[in-house]
């Protein structure tokens, strides 16, 4: 295996930009490889942003490629079904034929994989702002310091400075559906008995009106509730929430719905999509949102980030330039997250989830797939 690494003797330097979960995966699954890793956030400190994430065996897989796995699964939940429901009744209880998932909330993930990126020998820079990148491989700072390097790797977001700098031809829109994103207390003793309440539960309602609650329980304390309604529903789409429209809709749930109404910092946001001509320009990657944010209907924008970042580190590995590693990355691995974001888009805006059993084998392929042995490998028997 020719790692260029090895091959000139020298480290390799990668700026990264961005500490969310794409950069951080990015950072030390360079690292790990031996790279020199610097990664900028442009923030004051590395904080997670959101609520909870769903993690399946793809993204668990990266967390084990990375040695995170371990610290992440202390203080998650697999729920032991994902049960939907359409106006309260249950039409479906799904388990995946054993898939690994995980929910958990998001500064949990957040917390272990900066804890392992210090561990490796990350370099982070906090109060660091990329603002433009070149092909041949500089990125500047927002404080006008130009920092060369044989990689960079944009992981700035939704937003990124780093893509828009460099022209990428882009489709970007966004969904009529949105949401607001909780953590509140479980108070399960409090819920009646109504429900299963460790499973998930993805709780529907067409009429009278659309509002939808994702209850995801993250552990035995935290609760992550998605509250969706559509933008153009002024009431549904009201931050902090307006309580009596919920508990109207989903009385059982008052006790943590009391809860998710005292929390003056919620955000109702829209779903973005963003779709690129290429993910590489030269000596530059971008990987996660900033080069693919999808709508979260089949919860794998994190996931597919997560791989599509360490598999960068896997075939900078193997290859001697870093441009062509690039090019033969995104040949590689972009059609899983193409057609992830196409079916995840097609699934929000027809809301094809309230018809139940939608995790269908197609639905499940980003999840299904290792990155570390590259192959599809669950069922386990297939
Ligand atoms: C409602 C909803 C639910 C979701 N649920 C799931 C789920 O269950 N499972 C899942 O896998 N995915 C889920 N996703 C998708 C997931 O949240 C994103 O795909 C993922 O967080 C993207 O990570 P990222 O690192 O690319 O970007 P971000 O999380 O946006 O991180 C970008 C980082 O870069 C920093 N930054 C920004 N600009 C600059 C700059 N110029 N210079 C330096 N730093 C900069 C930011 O401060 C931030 O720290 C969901 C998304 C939504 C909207
Ligand atoms: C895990 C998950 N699944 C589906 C959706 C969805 O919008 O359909 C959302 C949004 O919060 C999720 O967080």
């Amino acid at each position: 295996m020719a790692n260029i690494n090895r091959t000139t003797g020298k480290a390799l330097r990668a700026h990264v930009a961005g500490a969310g979960f794409a950069g951080l995966t990015a950072a030390i699954a360079l690292r790990q490889n031996g790279w020199d890793v610097t990664l900028h956030e442009k923030d004051s400190e590395l904080r997670a942003f959101g609520a909870g994430i769903y993690l399946w065996h793809n993204g668990l897989r990266v967390l084990e490629g990375i040695d995170a796995l371990n610290d992440v699964l202390h203080g998650t939940h697999t729920p032991p079904a994902y049960e939907t429901w359409m106006h309260n009744k249950s039409v479906s209880k799904e388990t995946f034929n054993g898939l690994p998932w995980r929910i958990m909330t998001r500064s949990h993930l957040h917390n272990a994989l900066v804890k392992r990126a210090h561990a490796v020998g990350v370099t982070v820079r906090t109060n660091s702002e990329a603002v433009s990148a070149e092909a041949d491989g500089r990125l500047t700072l927002q404080s006008g310091e130009v920092l060369e390097a044989d990689l960079i790797v944009g992981a700035d977001g939704v937003g990124s400075k780093v893509r828009d700098s460099l022209g990428f031809k882009q489709d970007r829109w966004v969904s009529t559906d949105g949401i607001i994103r909780l953590i509140v207390p479980r108070m399960k003793d409090k819920l009646g008995d109504e429900a299963e309440w460790d499973n998930t539960i993805d709780m529907w309602n067409l009429e009278p009106r659309v509002q939808r609650i994702l209850y995801s329980p993250c552990n035995k304390e935290e609760l992550y509730l998605g509250l969706m309604a559509p933008a153009a529903d002024p009431r549904g789409s009201k931050v902090p929430l307006d309580l009596e429209v919920w508990v109207e809709m989903f009385p059982f749930l008052e006790p943590c719905l009391a809860e998710a109404a005292k929390l003056e910092a919620a955000r109702y946001d829209k779903y973005a999509t963003t779709k690129l001509d290429s993910w590489v320009k030269g000596k530059v990657a971008l990987v996660g949102d900033s080069a693919h944010a999808m709508c979260p209907a089949l919860a794998q924008g994190a996931g597919c980030a997560m791989v599509n970042a360490f598999s960068l580190a896997q075939d900078l590995a193997e290859q001697s330039s870093v441009e062509d590693a690039l090019v033969s990355w995104e040949r590689r691995i972009r059609p899983l997250t193409d057609h992830t974001q196409a079916l995840s888009g097609e699934y929000a805006a027809n809301r094809s989830l309230s018809k139940g059993n939608m995790f269908t084998n197609e639905a499940l392929e980003a999840a299904r797939y290792d990155p570390i042995k590259r192959v599809y490998s669950w069922p386990q028997n297939q």
